[in-house]
C-alpha cells in the first residue's frame, strides 16, 4: 500500500475527510516531490493535489504522480476551497504556523479545520524496502567516508578539519551531510551536540564524531568515539560503560520491544557504572526522510518496534569540564530481530 493509501485509511480512522499536508518531509512522503518546503498536498478520499509554484513546474511533473496545481498562495487556497465545503480537514498542528492557520480559516470558511499531530509521521515509521535500501546506501557511504577520514583524527588536527574532510567526501560522492557534523574532542565531548570547532585535538583525547549522509532524500546517522593516543583511566572506564550499554541495547532490538524498555536497559547499565545522570538524552530515534523521526526511543515513549523500522541506538555519557562518549549504531528492525546497518568499527579500549 502506498503512503497515500495508508493516509486515507488513517484519515477515516481519525474521522477526517481530508488533510492539508504542509510538513516538508510529509509532503515528500505523500507526493514524491523532493522540494517539500515549497509544496503542500491536499488529500481527500477521492483526490490528491500537489500545490507548488512555477519554480518547480518541471520538477513536480518529473517527481510526483499527483495532480499538480502551480500557483502561489492565496491562489492555491482559493483553488482548493470549493472541494472542501462541509468537510473536516486535518492540518498538521506540529508544523503549520499560526499565520498559515489564519490563512486557511480565511479561505476555507466552509470547512471544519481540525488540528492533528503525527498523522503522516506515524505512517513513515515503518519503511518500504526501497526506503530501507536508500538508508542502507546512505549509511554505506557514511561508513566509507568515515574509514577514509579516520586516519586524519590525530593530535594537532582541528575538529573543523575533520568535519570539512567528512563533508567534502560526502559531497564528492553525490550525497550531503545530514546535519551539522558533530566533532567534539576532549572536554568538548561533554556537549552532545558539539558541532566542530577550531579546537586542536590533543594527545589522549577522546573524539566524538557524529555523522550522517543524506542520499536520495534519506538519511543515515552514526556516532563513533575514537581515541587519540591513550585516554586517561576515567575516560577509558566511561567509554567501556557506554559501549556495554550500547551493545546490550542493540541486542535487545526486536519486533514487539517497547522502546521505553530499551532506553531503560541502557540507562540501568550506565547507572550501574555511576553514569545514569551523565546520560543526558534519550536512547535514540527513528531515521528516514528526517534524521529524527518516529519511533521515539525515549523513556516516556509508548512506541513499540515493528519490522521495517530504522532506528538509532545511541547512549552517551557527558561529564562537564571533563569529556564525553557517545556510541551510535543505525539499526534495522527485522522480522526476527535486528540488522546493524552501520558497519564502522568501534574502538575496543
Ligand atoms: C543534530 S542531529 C544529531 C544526530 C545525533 N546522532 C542525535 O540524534 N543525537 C545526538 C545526541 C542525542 C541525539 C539527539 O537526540 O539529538
Amino acid at each position: 500500500m502506498t503512503q497515500l493509501q495508508e493516509l486515507r485509511r488513517a484519515l477515516s480512522r481519525a474521522g477526517l475527510d481530508a488533510a492539508w499536508i504542509s510538513d516538508p518531509a510529509n509532503v515528500r512522503a505523500v507526493s514524491g516531490f523532493s522540494s517539500g518546503k515549497d509544496g503542500k498536498v491536499l488529500v481527500t478520499q477521492g483526490a490528491a493535489t500537489l500545490y507548488t509554484d512555477a519554480r518547480y513546474t518541471v520538477q513536480a511533473a518529473e517527481e510526483s504522480p499527483l495532480d499538480t496545481f502551480i500557483a502561489r498562495p492565496p491562489a492555491t487556497l482559493e483553488h482548493a476551497a470549493p472541494g472542501l465545503t462541509g468537510l473536516r480537514v486535518g492540518f498538521e498542528a506540529d508544523h503549520l504556523t499560526v499565520a498559515a492557520l489564519e490563512d486557511l480559516r480565511e479561505h476555507w470558511p466552509q470547512a471544519t479545520l481540525v488540528a492533528v499531530r503525527g498523522l503522516v509521521q506515524s505512517l513513515r515509521a515503518v519503511k518500504s524496502s526501497a526506503e530501507v535500501q536508500a538508508i542502507r546506501d546512505a549509511q554505506a557511504l557514511a561508513d566509507q567516508v568515515f574509514a577514509e577520514v579516520r586516519p586524519l583524527i590525530v593530535a594537532g588536527a582541528r575538529e573543523l578539519d575533520i568535519a570539512t574532510e567528512l563533508e567534502l567526501r560526502l559531497r564528492r560522492a553525490g550525497a550531503q551531510s545530514a546535519f551539522d557534523l558533530i566533532v567534539a574532542s576532549g572536554p568538548r565531548g561533554a556537549m552532545p551536540h558539539g558541532t566542530a570547532s577550531d579546537r586542536v585535538i590533543q594527545d589522549g583525547d577522546l573524539v566524538t564524531v557524529d555523522m550522517g549522509a543524506q542520499l536520495r532524500g534519506y538519511n543515515s546517522d552514526m556516532t563513533r568515539t575514537v581515541a587519540v593516543g591513550t585516554p586517561d583511566a576515567e575516560m577509558t572506564r566511561v567509554y567501556r560503560a557506554v559501549l556495554e550499554a550500547e551493545e546490550a541495547a542493540v541486542r535487545a532490538v526486536k519486533p514487539g520491544a517497547r522502546t521505553a524498555d530499551l532506553d531503560r536497559l541502557a540507562r540501568d547499565i550506565l547507572t550501574g557504572h555511576g553514569l545514569g545522570e551523565a546520560f543526558a538524552h534519550s536512547l535514540g530515534h527513528g531515521v528516514g526522510l528526517e534524521v529524527h523521526e518516529a519511533p521515539s526511543l525515549r523513556g516516556t515513549s509508548d512506541d513499540v518496534l515493528e519490522p521495517g523500522m530504522v532506528i538509532t541506538i545511541e547512549p552517551g555519557a557527558y561529564l562537564p569540564g571533563v569529556g564525553g562518549v557517545r556510541i551510535e549504531d543505525l539499526v534495522l528492525v527485522t522480522e526476527d530481530g535486528y540488522e546493524v546497518l552501520s558497519q564502522s568499527p568501534k574502538e575496543r579500549l
